[in-house]
């Protein structure tokens, strides 16, 4: 599925915190969302999502207008993992990734075995099958993130948005769920702080700064010294792998 913003701008108060918006991802594409804390990123993704109504522009899934589809449709097509998941009742493990199913259902359908069946996919993707009865709240931060991972895989979707999807994880895990998420072929669109993570798994990047698409490209294109320096004011030296042309980003603050 493709997805596209055209002039996005989202306002908060009579504060506009994300300025005419334009990003294009490609079927199947792994498009990144970098910029320093407060530069909009969730801002801009939870208007994709539609937490927030942008206050101009519009969203696309293929050629369709978001802003026109049902709730229902839209997260048929789109799943979201995002940074703060919060539930007030115990449910457990299953009952959270079953949730994933909601939009899949006509009213007062039941469950069924296909349901059953994804949920056990998705919780083996992610490594936590043996987490199917706990309660969710009584999860790491880590846990808790994976099974929504997990909950956005069971709602089977072309399109995934990732706010953040690494930021209570361990390395292997943050490199695991990267894997996963990039191997699903689906359309992702991620925000992301760690560069490195940011390099590796991106095919494009948009950089944010002050609410606004500072620069945007391929990571090699896109990830240069200046352009940290000047956006996320770290000194940094890149080094380039020859063999398999990734890029590495040292820091070199402290030194
Ligand atoms: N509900 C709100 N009311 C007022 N200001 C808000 C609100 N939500 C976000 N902001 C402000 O909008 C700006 C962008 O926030 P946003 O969360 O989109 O940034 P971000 O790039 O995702 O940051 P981070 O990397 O820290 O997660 C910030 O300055 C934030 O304080």
């Amino acid at each position: 599925m493709k997805i596209s913003s055209k002039n996005i701008s989202v306002s908060i108060g009579n504060t506009e915190i994300v300025k005419d918006i334009n990003i294009k991802a490609n079927e199947g594409s792994f498009i990144g969302i970098i910029g320093p804390n407060g530069s909009g990123k969730s801002t801009f993704l939870k208007s994709l999502y539609r937490v927030l109504r942008p206050s101009c522009g519009d969203f696309y899934l293929d050629d369709e207008n978001l802003s026109l589809m049902p709730y229902k449709s839209s997260a048929k097509k789109m799943a979201v993992v995002n940074q703060h998941n919060y539930y007030n009742f115990d449910f457990t493990v299953f009952e959270v990734v079953l949730m994933g199913r909601a939009p899949h259902k006509k009213a007062l359908e039941k469950d069924n075995q296909h349901d059953y069946k994804l949920v056990d996919e998705a919780l083996e993707k992610v490594e936590m099958t043996n987490f199917k009865n706990r309660v969710f709240s009584s999860l790491s931060g880590g846990e808790q993130q994976r099974i929504m991972l997990a909950r956005a895989l069971a709602q089977d979707t072309k399109c995934l948005v990732l706010d953040e999807p690494t930021n209570h994880l361990d390395i292997k895990h943050q490199l695991k769920i990267m894997d996963l998420s990039k191997k699903l072929g689906v359309t992702v669109i991620a925000a992301l702080h760690d560069l490195n993570i940011a390099a590796t798994y991106c095919d494009y990047l948009y950089v944010l700064k002050e609410g606004s698409i500072f620069s945007q490209g391929s990571p090699k294109d896109v990830l240069t010294e200046e352009l940290i320096e000047s956006v996320y004011e770290v000194p940094t030296k890149i080094f380039k792998d020859k063999e398999n042309k990734r890029i590495h980003i040292a820091y070199l603050s402290g030194e």
